[in-house]
Order: structure tokens, then sequence, then C-alpha cells
């Protein structure tokens, strides 16, 4: 199931990136790399800072000290942000307007498009079929407010779809669907990947839905534990309690 991409182009470097909220750092020295077609999972467990990462990836937030590139670029300078799909961890929190699926889905459009350019036919039959293969197109016409938390959950990452992004930022989008759907995502994704070289960084807590996808794997709790791919990790890491001592380990190590 997994894709080999012979293309090796670099499209994500981190360079001793740190960043905290408050005084201690969430986010500390962590520097790693993504290249074109990688599907990469992020693991740790809760407050480990792996929402913070994306959050400073996708440009929320800035690093108190390090360097983010991004397809070359400098994140200081970087200007073409329709190319990278961001899907925050969806909360229950919903927008306070009334807005339909279809609309909120269109919206993702409008950066790749240009603010000055009419979304037309083609946006909305773009974003039908994103809809479709989400299996929420029946909902196009209701309002999110009135959605499940699995429904809205796959609004946001159509949102995040329908500017057909280079890179594609996921935190935890598979939380609250089922597992049949989990795996319809997991597939679409999957087709991306190999039918134009999506990249892709999820952030998880089931690696047993993405094991069969994933190119690489970073464990991270404020630093990175250990990035390799599944298979290194599987020699290295074959249990879930190995995983949990290495991350224990590595909270006593750096007090
Ligand atoms: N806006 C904020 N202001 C202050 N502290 C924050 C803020 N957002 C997150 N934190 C803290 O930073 C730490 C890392 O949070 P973050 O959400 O990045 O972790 P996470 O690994 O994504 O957690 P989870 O798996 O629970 O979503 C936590 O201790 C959290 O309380």
């Amino acid at each position: 199931m997994q894709v080999n991409l012979p293309n090796t182009e670099i499209i994500l470097r981190l360079e001793h990136v740190t960043f905290s909220y408050t005084s201690s750092p969430v986010v500390e020295d962590v520097s790693f790399s993504v290249s074109k077609g990688d599907f990469l999972a992020i693991l740790g467990p809760n407050g480990s800072g792996k929402s913070t990462l994306l959050k400073l990836i996708a440009g929320l937030i800035k690093p108190d000290s390090g360097q983010i590139e991004i397809f070359g670029q400098d994140i200081e300078r970087f200007n073409q942000w329709p190319r990278i799909g961001y899907m925050p961890q969806v909360s229950s929190v919903r927008p306070g307007f009334p807005a339909t699926v279809e609309e909120v889905v269109l919206s993702g459009r409008v950066g790749r498009k240009g603010f000055f350019r009419r979304l037309d036919k083609a946006d909305k039959s773009k974003v039908q079929s994103i809809l479709e293969e989400l299996r929420i197109d029946h909902l196009s016409r209701h309002v999110v407010g009135e959605l499940s938390g699995g429904q809205y959950q796959r609004v946001m990452l159509a949102r995040a779809l329908a500017c057909d992004p280079d890179l594609l930022l996921l935190d935890e989008p598979t939380a609250s669907v089922d597992p049949e759907t989990r795996r319809s995502i997991m597939e679409l994704l999957n087709r991306m990947r190999s039918e134009r070289g999506l990249s892709i960084i999820n952030i998880s807590h089931d690696l047993d839905t993405i094991r069969g996808y994933i190119s690489r794997v970073i464990i991270f709790n404020k630093r990175i534990i250990f990035e390799g791919t599944p298979e290194e990790m599987d020699v290295h890491l074959a249990t879930q309690q190995q995983i949990l001592e290495a991350i224990a380990a590595s909270d006593h190590h750096h007090g």
C-alpha cells in the first residue's frame, strides 16, 4: 500500500526550532525535513507540543529561535500559503454564522484562485467531488452548526483539500469518525499522494489506522524522540509499551 516516489525534493525543513508560550519551551530544538510525497505521522502523548509544532509550520506562530523553510523559502518571506492545506484540531466550537457545508468548503478555494477571482462552476464541481469522496455530499446545503463532530471534521478536511494543496497539515483528522470512514479518508489521502506527490504531515493518536499508509514516523515529546520509517520503528519500538517507555525516558532525561 505504500507509495515510494523517486523524487526526493525537500519541501519543508526545520532547523533547531524552539518555541514557548510562557517561560518553558513546548517545542525544543526540533530539526527534521519532509520530502515531496512523504506521509509523515507525528505521534506523541497529550500536551507534548504536536499541535504547536503544526501551528509553527502553518505560520500561525513564530519560533523563538531556529529556522523553518517551506518550498525552499524562509517562512518569514514565504508567500505561497495557498499551497498549504491546514486542518486544525477540530473542537466542538463551530462558526457562529450560519454557513453551509458547501460555503465553508468553497472558502478553502479562495486562496488558490486569488482573492479577486470569482469562484465559478468548476470550483463548485471540484468541491462537490471532494464532498463525495468524504461521503458528506448529502450535507452540502446543511448549516455547519447542525453537524455531528465527525461530519464537521470531514468538512474541515474537505476545506483543507479544496485548495489543491502540495503540503497538507492535519491535526488528528480522523479522531471522531467511524473506522470505515477513517479508512476511506486514508485511501483518499494515499491516492492524492501517489497521483500528484502530495506531502502529508498527520498528527495522530491512532497508529493502527495510519500505519499502512505512512512513509515516516516521528515520535514527539517536546523534542524528537524517534524518527524513521515504520519498519525501523517496528525494530526499535515494537510495542506500545516500548514507545511509552521511550517517551518516559525522554521526560526524565530532559527534566
Ligand atoms: N495558546 C496557548 N497558550 C499557552 N499554553 C499553551 C497554548 N496552547 C497550548 N499550550 C500548552 O502547550 C503545551 C503543548 O500543547 P499542544 O496543544 O501543542 O500539545 P499536543 O501534543 O497537540 O496535545 P494534544 O495531543 O492533547 O492535542 C501544553 O502544555 C499546552 O497546555
